[in-house]
């Protein structure tokens, strides 16, 4: 037995399709929605996810606007990038590509984007709307934090059935871990969440009992096939670079181990899982912060 894919490439060309009628519609009312990415530094990585995001944004009609600082940007200069891009009418939702160099207060940083712009949905205002949203129909509407919403929105457009079922998260960041567990309890998604971080005890076993398993640590094929129940579904997010190829580009492994397709019922591709749906929420998020700039 083979796993059936997860494919986020797929998935994420339907979401860009609907978003470009949204898109439209916000251009009849003479809105043109607009992401803008804040860069510091030139890791080749960072450029090329934020030369992604970019192309994703063209491909819907939402515009770009690409702020790019050097790596020896003080903690000064990034603070009033984030406050002239929270200024620039152009801009309807932004992103501080992460990370920062070394010596920048990240969160200090984070906190300084206007919650009402924050396309990652990593403002802490916005998290701690999550946190309060049990009940999202009656939570304030406010921007999910991309890679989980995307990891959901993957499992539901394949009817991967979510609730009442046992997800184990490996990992515990803030860009993924973390706020998955919150999205993942909410009322209407109904998942019992066992978040699973460097220090839990016998991860082999928690994997085990899993209907679901989120692989978000950057551990080169921790994951291994004798862990999964088989039939469950596997989603694969960490990328960690582990050499270079004859032509010198980067070798990149995940978190999961190749061999899992044999025993899931369901496998993310990486690349070509995750990823792109990650990039679909983000353009989702400029756009729907649009929406909600017209109707306030
Ligand atoms: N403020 C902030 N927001 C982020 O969302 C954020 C960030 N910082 N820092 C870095 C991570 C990483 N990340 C990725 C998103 C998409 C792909 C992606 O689409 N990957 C493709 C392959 C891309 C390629 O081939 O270059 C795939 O999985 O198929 C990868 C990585 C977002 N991040």
């Amino acid at each position: 037995m083979t796993a059936l894919t997860l494919d986020g490439n797929a998935t994420a060309a339907a979401i860009k399709t609907e978003l470009k009628e949204r898109v439209a519609a916000l251009a009849e009312r003479g809105v043109v929605p607009g992401l803008g990415t804040l860069l510091v530094g030139d890791d080749p990585a960072s450029r090329s996810y934020v030369t992604g995001k970019h192309r994703d944004c063209a491909e819907v009609g939402v515009s770009s606007i690409s702020v790019e600082l050097p790596a020896s940007a003080s903690q000064e200069e990034i603070a009033d990038a984030v406050r002239r891009l929270n200024e620039d009418p152009a801009v309807t939702g932004f992103i501080v590509q992460l990370p920062l160099p070394a010596g920048i207060d990240e969160n200090a940083i984070l906190e300084l984007i206007d919650p009402a712009k924050d396309a990652d949905g990593l403002h802490p205002t916005n998290l701690g709307r999550l946190v309060l949203g049990v009940d999202p129909s009656a939570a304030v509407d406010a921007p999910l934090p991309c890679t989980p919403a995307g990891i959901i929105e993957l499992l539901r457009r394949h009817d991967v059935a979510i609730a009442g079922r046992h997800v184990t998260v490996i990992g515990r960041g803030i860009t993924v871990g973390r706020p998955l567990g919150l999205l993942l309890t909410r009322k209407g998604t109904d998942a019992t969440v066992t978040l699973t971080h460097s220090r839990t005890v016998d991860l082999p076993a928690e994997v085990r009992r899993a209907d679901i398993v989120v692989a978000a640590v950057g551990q080169p094929h921790l994951v291994q096939a004798d862990w999964i129940k088989p039939g469950a579904a596997v989603l694969d997010v960490g990328v960690t670079r582990v050499g270079t190829t004859e032509s010198g580009r980067a070798r990149l492994a995940g978190d999961v181990d190749p061999a899992v397709a044999e025993v899931a019922g369901w496998l993310s591709p990486n690349p070509g899982g995750v990823g792109p749906m990650t990039r679909a929420m983000l353009v989702s998020n400029v756009v729907e912060a649009a929406e909600r700039a017209l109707s306030t």
